[in-house]
């Protein structure tokens, strides 16, 4: 079993050993990976996202994972026969399709990953923001062609408990979070979709981690849409917030959400292409893909450097443990 995980990823995976120094200066950070519904395109993708998540898991980090659903849940929309339509690159959620997310996202997008994180030990335990009010929400309106749009019974996150999250991380699991928030107010027992992006900047920001990677289906953010070159390498919050009013589809909630995860107190926002295998432990390596977005001047560190150490609340190296290189090797 050790030898056919370490031979499926051994030609299309990072060399782990690039990667060991970069994951070692890391022990003891919190760092949330967001799983996008467009990045989780095949088996294989999703497993070596799932051995990436218990790699950093055994490397002394601890990480949450927050997913998205986006095409898993048009999927099931189609075959059911229900229309919801984006706006701002958010769905129009009326009750009835609130309730088809909340199956998709919870029962099945999550129970698989929750599956494929345990094929490696009982580390992933799956919730939504209903469980134990970890997450609360409040109508979000959305803006289209300069127009304010009622987007029904969509969220944006007013509160995060993260009592649950701390206590699964502090017990060594990696929680493995669905985007769904019950009302802040509990006014009526339903529901909000959150754009998942938005879940994880709002938990990120919660925990303090140190780092938020987001992982899509793009190789990073793009000055011009369709890219007419190189994805950005690396800028600062303030570069970020001047590029939003410019950006469309999903990258608009998504950099909203990056710039929110920065303003709140998270180190660092990466943009990675989660169609690469091993894309996770990459960005811990020297020649770190995707985009980079830094909290303060971009000039800081550099741009091709693996994700920066030393968040707000890092938590400190000895709260990791030992790195355990067997368990990291085994698993590649
Ligand atoms: N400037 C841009 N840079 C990168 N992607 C962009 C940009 N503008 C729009 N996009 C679109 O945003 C998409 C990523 O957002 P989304 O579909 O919500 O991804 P995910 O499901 O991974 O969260 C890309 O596939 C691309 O089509
Ligand atoms: C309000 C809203 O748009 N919610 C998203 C939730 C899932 C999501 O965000 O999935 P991705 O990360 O794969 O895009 C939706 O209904 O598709």
């Amino acid at each position: 079993m050790v030898a056919e995980l370490g031979a499926r990823t051994s030609d299309r995976g990072p060399d782990l050993l690039s990667c060991l120094a970069g994951l070692r200066a890391h022990r003891g950070a919190t760092v949330v990976l967001k799983f996008g519904g467009n990045a989780m395109v095949d088996r294989e993708l999703k497993e070596s996202f799932a051995r990436s998540a218990v790699l950093l898991r055994y490397a002394g980090l601890r990480p949450v994972v927050v997913h998205g659903g986006g095409p898993q849940i048009d999927a099931h929309l189609r075959r059911i026969g229900l229309r919801a339509p984006f706006a701002g690159g958010l769905r129009v959620t009326t009750p009835e399709v609130a309730d088809e997310v909340r199956m998709v996202l919870a029962g099945q997008v999550q129970r698989e990953l929750v599956g494929l994180i345990n094929a490696h030990g009982p580390f992933a335990v799956g919730l939504t923001g209903e469980d134990a009010g970890t997450l609360a929400a409040v109508k979000r309106w959305g803006r289209a062609d300069g127009r304010r749009v009622d987007l029904g019974r969509v969220g944006e996150v007013a509160e995060v408990r993260t009592g649950l999250l701390a206590a699964l991380l502090a017990d060594g699991r990696i929680p493995v979070l669905s985007s769904i928030a019950p009302a802040a107010d509990r006014s009526d027992g339903a529901v909000y979709n959150v754009n998942a992006d938005t879940a994880a900047a709002a938990v990120a920001g919660a925990l303090g981690a140190d780092s938020l990677l987001m992982l899509t289906d793009v190789p990073g953010l793009y000055r011009s849409w369709p890219p007419q070159g190189p994805p950005v390498e690396q800028l600062d919050a303030d570069g970020l917030a001047r590029m939003l009013p410019a950006l469309a589809g999903g990258m608009a909630p998504k950099a909203a959400a990056c710039l929110a995860a920065l303003r709140a107190g998270v180190g660092e926002v990466r943009m990675l292409d989660g169609r690469v295998p091993g894309a996770v432990l990459r960005a811990f390596g020297p020649d770190a893909p995707g985009t980079r977005v830094v909290a303060g001047a971009a000039s800081g560190g550099p741009a091709s450097g693996g994700v920066a150490s030393g968040g707000p609340a890092s938590g400190g190296a000895a709260s990791g443990g030992p790195v355990d290189e067997g368990a990291l090797l085994a698993l590649r």
